[in-house]
């Protein structure tokens, strides 16, 4: 695949890219995880003519709805439209899109014997070509307005899906093969991290410009399990992307791992190459700071259902907000992503008071 980066136009808001760096801000960026999507009226409209997947796998429809949130809210940043959900599919499994319900497997794995359905993890790319199509045009569409994310979901998070089949309170189906199939849950993670490094290279090649990797379940796991399914692999995903990268001759991007609920790992995640850790609202940003240390950007943390609230209070948690993490090495985001039934103008007010509160 060809490098597109020169083809693309001149970023004009770097802040987070240089937040993401270390480097000094003149204001905090900010963007929302799930900032396209069913809360928005317009992306409910597009919603309605499509299914989900079409929507992910029509470079045009993804491109359409990433950029709506863009046009309403002055963001720093434009995450992709996809979902962590594709890289299963690549991988030969069916997933569906039930409205009301959400993501569904229809034949989820159920023992160690069903690893043989997985495809070669070498032939994701070749399926996931939409995704860089709409990572491609997207940059392009954005005309340098703000800079393109690109994510994934981490190795463990993808394979509790692929075992439960769909959302679980206790993910206990895929727990259970951490402990009855050690073996076999290493060589599935070590299929689904093999992929997950190669489909985030071709979205650096195809213009991505800061990948976030989200380790949503990590809550389930403790600090035991984690250390042993989820730590090693998400750390070769941070040293083959970046060295990947390198070796193609493309610029090194910044990398976020987001483990929601993993607050008993931050320390470790500290430790590895990516610049950015994403906390979720239940981290305290003073504590978090102790334990990734000084050296790293933080991402975070508002609850989410703070939004609930009167744009006043919205205000004056966000000033408690930005006050506690500071105005340098910090990215501001909500503990996780919005909410369909949320107000537009909530998230306004959001964006704004992160901006005010936060301008030198
Ligand atoms: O804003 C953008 O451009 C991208 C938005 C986005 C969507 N999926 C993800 C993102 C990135 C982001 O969060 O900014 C990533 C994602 N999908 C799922 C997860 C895991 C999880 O939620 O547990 C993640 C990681 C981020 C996270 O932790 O939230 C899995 C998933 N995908 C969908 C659902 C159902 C739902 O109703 O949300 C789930 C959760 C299943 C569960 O375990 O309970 C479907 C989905 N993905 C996106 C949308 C758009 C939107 O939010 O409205 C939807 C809804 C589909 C619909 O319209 O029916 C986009």
């Amino acid at each position: 695949m060809a490098e597109k980066k020169s083809e693309f136009p001149a970023l004009k808001n770097d802040r987070l890219l240089r937040a993401a760096r270390g480097e000094s801000v003149d204001k905090v960026p900010v963007w929302a995880m799930r900032q396209a999507g069913r809360y928005l009226p317009e992306f409910r409209e597009v919603r309605a003519q499509y299914d989900f997947f079409t929507m992910c796998r029509t470079p045009e429809v993804a491109c359409q709805v990433t950029l709506q949130p863009l046009d309403r809210f002055p963001l720093d940043a434009a995450i992709i439209f996809s979902d962590i959900l594709v890289v299963p599919q690549a991988l030969g499994m069916e997933v569906q899109m039930k409205p009301g319900e959400g993501p569904v497997f229809p034949s989820p794995l159920s023992g160690p014997e069903d690893l043989d359905r997985l495809c070669n993890p070498k032939d994701v790319c070749a399926k996931l070509q939409y995704v860089y199509d709409a990572i491609t045009l997207t940059r392009h569409k954005l005309d340098g307005r703000a800079p393109l994310i690109g994510f994934c979901g981490a190795p463990w998070t993808i394979m509790a899906y692929m075992i439960e089949g769909k959302g679980s309170k206790t993910m206990s189906n895929a727990k259970c093969w951490l402990y009855r199939h050690p073996e076999a849950s290493h060589r599935l993670l070590k299929t689904i991290t093999d992929a997950t490094i190669a489909y985030l290279v071709g979205q650096v090649k195809a213009g991505a410009q800061l990948l976030q990797v989200f380790e949503s379940h990590a809550e389930h796991l403790g600090p035991n399990l984690f250390q042993e399914f989820a730590l090693p692999y998400l750390k070769r995903i941070c040293d083959e992307v970046k060295d990947q990268v390198a070796a193609l001759g493309l610029q090194d991007i910044p990398m976020t791992v987001f483990p929601k609920g993993g607050h008993f790992a931050l320390r470790e995640l500290g430790r590895l190459r990516y610049e950015v850790v994403g906390i979720d609202w239940t981290v305290d940003p003073i504590l978090a700071r102790q334990l990734v240390g000084p050296n790293k950007t933080l991402q975070g943390n508002l609850d989410p259902c703070a939004l609930y609230a009167d744009p006043i209070q919205i205000d004056s948690s966000v000033k408690e907000m930005v006050e506690k993490f500071g105005c340098e090495r910090y990215i501001a985001n909500l503990g996780h992503g919005m909410y369909p039934d949320m107000d537009p103008r909530h998230l306004a007010a959001f964006v704004e008071a992160v901006h005010t509160h936060s301008t030198k």
